[in-house]
């Protein structure tokens, strides 16, 4: 099968390279600069994980490349105020057009819908990319160790610590977590789905967790559906959760969110 993430890869430095022509270091520093400020991330998942035992990031996500259209009804200002009623902690949100027709239009007006901080969800190969987010308004930018070696990954958490964002350094296997290790974040994720061949388990998460420090905080990404999914790795030491899929699914999202967390 085609490597997704090789092809990801290839068209997402093409269009860096685009935006970078168009806008130089200085440019998007400056629009950086006159972003609206920095709602704390990782602070809001450290608080909701200490009141609940839990936290979570919820996920804005139309379509992806193994499920293709998630959800057709799409508007998301409207999902993030959902998401923000029913209790997540924090949102994330795709800005990848190509393969998961998400859009930087998307963070921009989710956040500016919600006080909730927002991880921009995308394939970052440059710090460029990095100031990008800051410049759309994004608290947290994602490191995927899959896709970038050790230098660019400890460049792109530098960046973001610049800017005082976070960084969500996501792993799937032991090498990529060891790496992801000896990067000064706190924060990890570890991705539940394979990105190169699309397979999901939460023995991935049970496996690999077991290799992670107690003063990291843990996040589990992908592939969890029902409060026992959620109660699985909350038990093999995850204090958040990084879900898209089966809240997308539901029309009522707000109360998916309550089901999920069994929040009140
Ligand atoms: O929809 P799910 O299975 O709940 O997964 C959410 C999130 O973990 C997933 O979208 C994701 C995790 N890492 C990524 C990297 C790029 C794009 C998407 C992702």
């Amino acid at each position: 099968m085609s490597d997704t993430l090789e092809r990801i890869g290839i068209y997402k430095r093409a269009e860096t390279a685009r935006r970078k022509a168009a806008l130089s270091y200085a440019d998007i520093c400056a629009k950086a600069r006159a972003a609206s400020p920095v709602r704390g991330f990782f602070r809001q998942l450290q608080t909701r994980q200490a009141a609940d035992g839990l936290a979570l990031i919820a996920e804005i996500k139309k379509a992806s490349p193994s499920k293709g259209l998630i959800r057709a009804d799409f508007d998301p200002p409207a999902l993030a105020r959902a998401y923000e009623d029913g209790g997540a902690a924090c949102l994330s949100i795709l800005t990848d057009t190509e393969s998961f027709e998400g859009a930087d239009s998307h963070l921009v007006e989710a956040r500016a819908a919600v006080s909730l901080p927002v991880l921009r969800k995308d394939f970052l190969y440059d710090p460029w990319q990095v100031v990008e987010a800051r410049a759309l308004g994004a608290d947290c930018i994602l490191v995927i160790m899959a896709a970038v070696d050790d230098t660019l990954a400890a460049d792109l958490v530098a960046e973001a610590a610049r800017w005082d964002m976070d960084a969500l350094i996501e792993v799937h296997d032991r090498a990529e977590l060891d790496r992801a290790l000896a990067l000064p974040s706190p924060l990890i994720g570890i991705n539940n789905r394979n990105l190169r061949t699309f397979d999901v388990t939460l023995d991935t998460f049970e496996a690999l967790s077991a290799h992670v420090p107690e003063d990291r905080f843990l996040v589990a990404e992908s592939g969890i559906f029902s409060f026992d999914d959620a109660e699985r790795v909350r038990k093999s030491g995850a204090k958040a959760l990084l879900v898209g899929e089966s809240l997308m699914r539901q029309n009522d999202v707000t109360s998916a969110v309550k089901d999920l967390m069994k929040f009140a």
